[in-house]
């Protein structure tokens, strides 16, 4: 009838939970854990299998009584078949102390712990347990009558007054129980003693055990809901019982808990069901969901304008920071007198009477990082070119990490005043990257600028608001906040702080709210003049205190009724996010034409890191003419130089492979791609790219080689031997080099050469390979332009199977 439990088996066998699974295991029967499930059916075949007198450690119990422990111990094992069977089958309270001490001293000491510590719990507690629940042996009902409510309030809470009249009541008959047990410890099994303990029964304690037992049988009409995690306490709470009862029973099960510990739904259900509760879990990822979903609902009809955030970007040195300055300074004077400005990671200009709130991180770094944590906070970028440098690496690097958000661009031709500014060249530089600005029939707006001098910045944000205008961009003050986590840090006195930019509604000194993560309440909070403030509507940057902990940048946060709703959700998150991380599709050659068969993806996105412009023009040319019906393969980023970093980044938020060609990843890129899971692919052949991506296309891709490094070394020295090739003296940096393997010198993240090597030193001695840590002279066969910091990276070709 009822389900029986893996732990509860083996307390019948007195065997160790966990020396348990293994003998189920050895039957037949595959359970992981204490906690698995048996079925009726796989308990009724073990139990006669078992009573065959099988070779397993079950017999213990039914072993001699006791007489010379130590010996016992191993001894008994191959003894176990004979005795075993009848006496076993029906779990016998009483061998079992005895045989414990044989157990104990079994060679297994870590096992021996939990076993005694489980036994000696359920001497001690259990007959107090037993008593009072004990009169029927039937756990639940009694365990209710007797630990109820009474302890339950005991320890918890008092609101109910009831209950709370029934403590004192109650933890008299409990601390009775407890004598009695002892009196019944030393021959008894909890279970079974439970009978006994009528015997002690007044009048008035058979009263209010009646009336315990109509309230438990109230409450067991009743489904409770139990959260995914929740601490014994809190489950006490729910079920309106007392922490120990639940504490007892997961001592009996072998798990030691505090009050305070948490338990999973898994372990809470048989807890419950233990005592006679039905429980269903609430699940915290709907209740996230729905939060979000709801709140994402359309249209309140209370939406209202809302200033638009804005982001700078550019090539390093082009004036993004003297501009946020710029701009900012202008402001301050302008605005709030004796305002200081506050460093929180955003401020908000007035300009005209309109508002625009600025993100003060420049560059498409941060921008892209944000973006990778889902914070989708600018709605404007402002893409800084210095005129008399025009579009540089960067400036397209940043022109793509905000195409790809889908973000408009207006451009700052910056440093008008300096001689050799030209304006004309930036423009027409733009065009080559697909900007073309409005005076020449495209629909970029471009403003002349300079940060120095002040010129012109009143025009940019005029603009500014113009793009905002088009954009619509429009929040509902009344709802309850949501928005991102601009930046986070401890500050003295203040203890966690976040920098946050509301998106939406309003956010109030006193709300709860989670980010990521973290939650709490809304202590203090103040905006980008220093100012307290107690609340903050739309697009306002304000930094506040009061988290548990500190956010992380990007993370989005929401307002919840309370701090604990709020509590529990960011403990769910903290799975959730993990999970849909793992989950998250990453896109990747090998699976690609699965994909696309699935219907899952009609855009390939794609990087391409080269060494030379014009191979990346190349590649991308031929990689566009693979186009169908179905699939479209977007370059959404191609630049010279090795794969960093933000490329992996931006591959990791579009879902985009990364193809390098004649280039190597550096080591940040390698472990970003490593957690992020994206596809970088080296190629030295624009051939062998292209024909990649179609057959990937085609899921035909069956390369039956797959290149795996196995050393890197730095060259640190650089000389001539007698026969005129040159040596590496290099230092070993990771892996081996072997002197089979083959090899390719990369400078600056690009590969300049791939052959063999032709010698590998150690002192004078040719060696086969050379360790990670050492120095060593290496020789490149038909190379002999090897340079100072070059790395040496050898590697093999390994077979292997691939499957689509
Ligand atoms: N003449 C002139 N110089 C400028 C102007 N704007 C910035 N500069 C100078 O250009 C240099 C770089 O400016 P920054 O604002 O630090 O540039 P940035 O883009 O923030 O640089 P990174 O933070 O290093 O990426 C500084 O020496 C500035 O004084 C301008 O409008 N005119």
């Amino acid at each position: 009838m009822s389900k029986l439990r893996v732990y509860q088996l083996a307390s019948e066998y007195d065997v160790p939970s966990k020396e348990f699974v293994d003998i189920l295991n050895k039957h037949n029967i595959p359970v992981k854990n204490h906690m698995s499930v048996l079925t009726e059916q796989q308990v009724t075949d073990f139990r006669k299998e078992y009573k065959k007198g099988e070779d397993t450690k079950v017999q213990p119990k039914a072993a001699p009584k006791a007489a010379a422990p130590k010996q016992e111990t191993k001894a008994q094992k191959p003894q176990q078949p004979k005795q075993e069977s009848k006496p076993q089958s029906k779990a016998q309270p009483k061998p079992q102390q005895q045989e414990r001490k044989p157990q104990q001293s079994k060679p297994q000491q870590q096992e021996r712990k939990p076993q005694q510590r489980d036994s000696s719990a359920s001497q001690n507690r259990r007959p107090a347990d037993g008593q009072k629940n004990g009169n029927n042996g039937q756990s639940p009902q009694k365990r209710n009558t007797g630990g109820q409510g009474n302890s339950g309030s005991n320890n918890n809470n008092r609101p109910n007054n009831a209950k709370g009249q029934t403590v004192p009541n109650n933890s008299k008959p409990d601390r009775k129980n407890k004598n009695q047990k002892r009196n019944n410890n030393n021959n008894n099994q909890p279970a079974k003693v439970r009978d006994h303990s009528k015997k002690g029964k007044t009048a008035r304690s058979v009263y209010k055990k009646m009336k315990d037992e109509k309230k438990t049988e109230k409450l067991k009409n009743q489904v409770f809901e139990i959260p995914e995690l929740v601490t014994v306490g809190e489950l006490a709470e729910i079920l309106d019982i007392g922490a120990t009862e639940i504490i007892k029973i997961l001592m009996m099960s072998g798990t030691m808990a505090t009050i305070n510990q948490q338990i999973d739904y898994e372990t809470a259900e048989i807890v419950a069901s233990e005592l006679g509760y039905e429980v269903k879990a609430v699940k915290m990822e709907d209740v996230v969901t729905k939060i979000l979903e709801e709140y994402d609902e359309e249209d309140t009809g209370n939406e209202v304008k809302r200033p638009p955030v804005v982001t700078v970007m550019g090539h390093v040195d082009h004036g993004k920071t003297s501009l946020l300055d710029r701009i900012r300074k202008a402001n301050v004077t302008a605005g709030e007198a004796g305002g200081i400005t506050q460093h929180i990671g955003a401020y908000t200009v007035t300009i005209n009477g309109e508002s625009i709130t600025f993100i003060d991180t420049p560059g498409h770094e941060a921008f892209t990082a944000m973006r990778s944590r889902g914070a989708q906070m600018t709605d404007i970028a402002i893409l800084v070119v210095a005129a008399d440098d025009g579009v540089m690496p960067q400036t397209v690097e940043a022109i793509n990490h905000v195409k790809a958000a889908g973000v408009p661009i207006i451009v700052a031709i910056n440093k008008i005043d300096k001689e050799g500014a030209n304006p004309e060249r930036v423009k027409q530089e733009l065009t080559e990257h697909n900007l073309v600005v409005e005076e020449w029939g495209g629909d970029v707006i471009a403003v002349p600028v300079s940060a120095k001098k002040g010129e012109n910045i009143d025009t940019l944000l005029e603009m500014v608001l113009l793009v905002s205008e088009m954009g619509e961009l429009t929040a509902d003050p009344k709802r309850a906040a949501r928005g991102s986590v601009i930046e986070a840090q401890v500050k003295k006195g203040k203890g966690a702080t976040a920098s946050l930019l509301v998106q939406q509604g309003t956010l109030h000194v006193g709300d709860s709210i989670i980010s990521g993560m973290t939650y709490g309440k809304v202590r203090t909070m103040i905006d980008d003049k220093g100012k307290r403030i107690k609340k903050a509507g739309p697009s306002t940057p304000v930094e506040i205190s009061g988290l548990s902990d500190i956010p992380v940048a990007g993370d989005d946060f929401i307002v919840l009724e309370n701090e604990k709703e709020a509590r529990q959700l960011a403990e769910k998150r903290r799975e959730m996010e993990k999970d849909a991380r793992q989950a998250k599709m990453r896109l990747s050659l090998d699976d690609l034409f699965t994909k696309i068969q699935e219907g899952q993806i009609q855009d390939i996105n794609i990087i391409i890191k080269a060494d030379v412009q014009g191979s990346i023009e190349a590649i991308k040319q031929s990689l566009e003419k693979l186009n169908t019906d179905d699939v479209r393969i977007n370059v959404i980023h191609g630049a010279v130089g090795a794969v960093n970093e933000t490329d992996v980044m931006l591959a990791s938020t579009s879902n985009a492979i990364i193809i390098g060609f004649n280039v190597r990843p550096d080591k940040n890129a390698l472990a970003a791609a490593e957690t992020e899971e994206v596809d970088i692919r080296l190629y030295r052949v624009i051939y062998d790219a292209i024909e990649d991506v179609k057959k990937a296309m085609e899921g035909m891709l069956a390369p039956e080689f797959v290149e795996k490094v196995t050393g890197n070394a730095e060259v640190r020295e650089v000389f001539k031997i007698p026969n005129g090739s040159m040596i590496a003296g290099s230092y070993v940096t990771d892996g081996k080099i072997s002197r089979n393997d083959e090899v390719r010198i990369i400078r600056d993240g690009i590969v300049v050469f791939e052959g063999e090597i032709s010698s590998l030193r150690r002192f004078k001695d040719d060696v086969k390979e050379v360790a990670s840590g050492y120095e060593c002279g290496i020789g490149i066969d038909k190379y002999n332009d090897i340079k100072l910091g070059d790395v040496i990276e050898t590697f093999v070709m390994e077979a292997v199977a691939r499957e689509l």
